[in-house]
Order: structure tokens, then C-alpha cells, then sequence
């Protein structure tokens, strides 16, 4: 059914690329913040690498860690507070769009039963779903928000999804994870979730591959 192998009865949806085109938002604003601070910063390889996916400050630190800079606490707050206003600033001034297929999926799983839960590593979820008319579908949504108030690592571990699957009342092996990050698809592998789709929004499907994707697609569309 929808793609999926027997025995998935829940969905763990992804948000900046996989049911939103913000993915190319995010990246932007990363590659501008990142350049004002002096660091040089290729979308293709710098952010698909060290901050895709990840929470706001895994990925500041990870990205400045590989230019051998390990920047204090706070100034790592103060480098995600000029991204963050710059990807509001962005949003605004271009608005922001849920992918078609994406929407017709979360329709059709919706008409067939299966659970589903939001799990994004951003603290602007909410508000995105809400702007994309996405939030109805989601039963559940651990977001940026939710990850720190219950201490949770972030993407590349687990343990964002299995929370979801937790609150979904689902076992891992009943669930499968919709991810078009490597960080992402990485936590799926860890988690040993039933299925994890890699959705290639970035000519990268041979490294969602490695990273852990049991299929990758170019839009959920395919999956219908
Ligand atoms: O800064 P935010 O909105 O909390 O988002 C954190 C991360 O969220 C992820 O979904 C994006 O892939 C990353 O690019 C982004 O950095």
C-alpha cells in the first residue's frame, strides 16, 4: 500500500524538503549567514554535509568544526539568530509552498488509516505547517521545540523519530520515515525503522542510498 511494505502502520514525515520546498530556503540563508561571518560555504557540499537536517546549532557547530573553529556557546546562538531572522525575512518576502505529490500522499495515507507525525529538527515547524495548510494531517509533531524541552539529540540519532513513533502509540519496525536529508535518512537507518524513504530533492539519491534509504524517490507522487 502507498509504496510501503506490509506491516507499516504509521508515517514519520520530515518537513524542509520533503513536505515544503523550504529546504532551498534554509540553505540559502545558511550560505549567506555563514559568507557575512567570512566563511566560504557551498550549498552542494558544505550544507547537504554538515547542516541539512540538523538541529540549528548541530549545524553551526558541525560546519565550523570542519574548519577546525569551535566557536564558544554563545556566539553559536548568535550566529542561528541571524540565520533564523534572515530565513523569516525570506519566507515572508517569497512565501512558502507544500510539494503537490506530498499532499495528495498525506491524503491518501489519511484516507487508508495510517497514523502520521511530523518530526523536523526546526524550531519555525509549526508555523510552516500551519502557513502550508499541512498541520491537519499530523497527529503528532516533535519539532525543534520539542527536542529541547525533552533533551533529545538531534538528527543524525534517532531519537526524534522514536519519539514520534512513541506518541503514535507504533513500534519502529511498524513505521516508516520520509527523510531528503542525510542527516535524516541516517537517523531512519539508526532507529531501525520498517522503511525509510529518501526523497531526492538534491540530485543526491546514490548518498541517501548510503546513508540508509531503503528507496529513493523524487517526489512522494511516485509512491501513489
Ligand atoms: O533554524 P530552524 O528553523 O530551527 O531549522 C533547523 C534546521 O531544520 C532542518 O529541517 C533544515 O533541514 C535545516 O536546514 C535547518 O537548519
Amino acid at each position: 500500500m502507498l509504496g510501503l511494505p506490509g506491516g507499516i502502520t504509521a508515517l514519520l514525515f520530515d518537513l524542509d524538503g520533503v513536505l515544503t520546498d523550504t529546504a532551498a530556503v534554509h540553505a540559502k540563508a545558511w550560505k549567506a549567514t555563514f559568507e557575512d561571518e567570512g566563511y566560504p560555504f557551498d550549498i552542494a557540499t558544505d550544507y547537504v554535509k554538515y547542516v541539512d537536517g540538523k538541529a540549528r546549532e548541530d549545524g553551526i557547530r558541525d560546519f565550523l568544526a570542519s574548519r577546525d573553529v569551535h566557536p564558544p556557546e554563545s556566539e553559536i546562538t548568535r550566529i542561528g539568530t541571524v540565520k533564523n531572522d534572515l530565513v523569516l525575512r525570506l519566507i515572508r518576502e517569497q512565501g512558502v509552498e507544500a510539494y503537490e505529490g506530498s499532499r495528495r500522499y498525506l491524503e491518501a495515507a489519511e484516507a487508508a488509516g495510517l497514523k502520521r507525525a511530523l518530526v523536523s529538527s526546526s524550531n519555525n515547524a509549526a508555523e510552516v505547517l500551519k502557513v502550508t495548510d499541512m498541520a491537519r494531517f499530523m497527529q503528532e509533531r516533535v519539532d525543534g521545540g520539542v527536542k529541547q524541552e525533552l533533551g533529545l539529540k538531534g538528527k543524525p540519532a534517532p531519537d526524534t523519530f522514536l519519539e514520534a513513533a512513541k506518541r503514535l502509540g507504533v513500534a519502529p519496525e511498524h513505521a516508516a520515515v520520509f527523510e531528503d536529508a542525510l542527516a535524516g535518512v541516517a537517523a531512519g537507518h539508526a532507529g531501525h525503522f520498517g522503511f525509510v524513504v529518501g526523497v531526492n530533492r538534491a540530485n543526491q539519491a546514490q548518498a541517501l542510498k548510503a546513508h540508509g534509504a531503503d528507496i529513493v524517490v523524487d517526489d512522494l507522487s511516485e509512491l501513489l
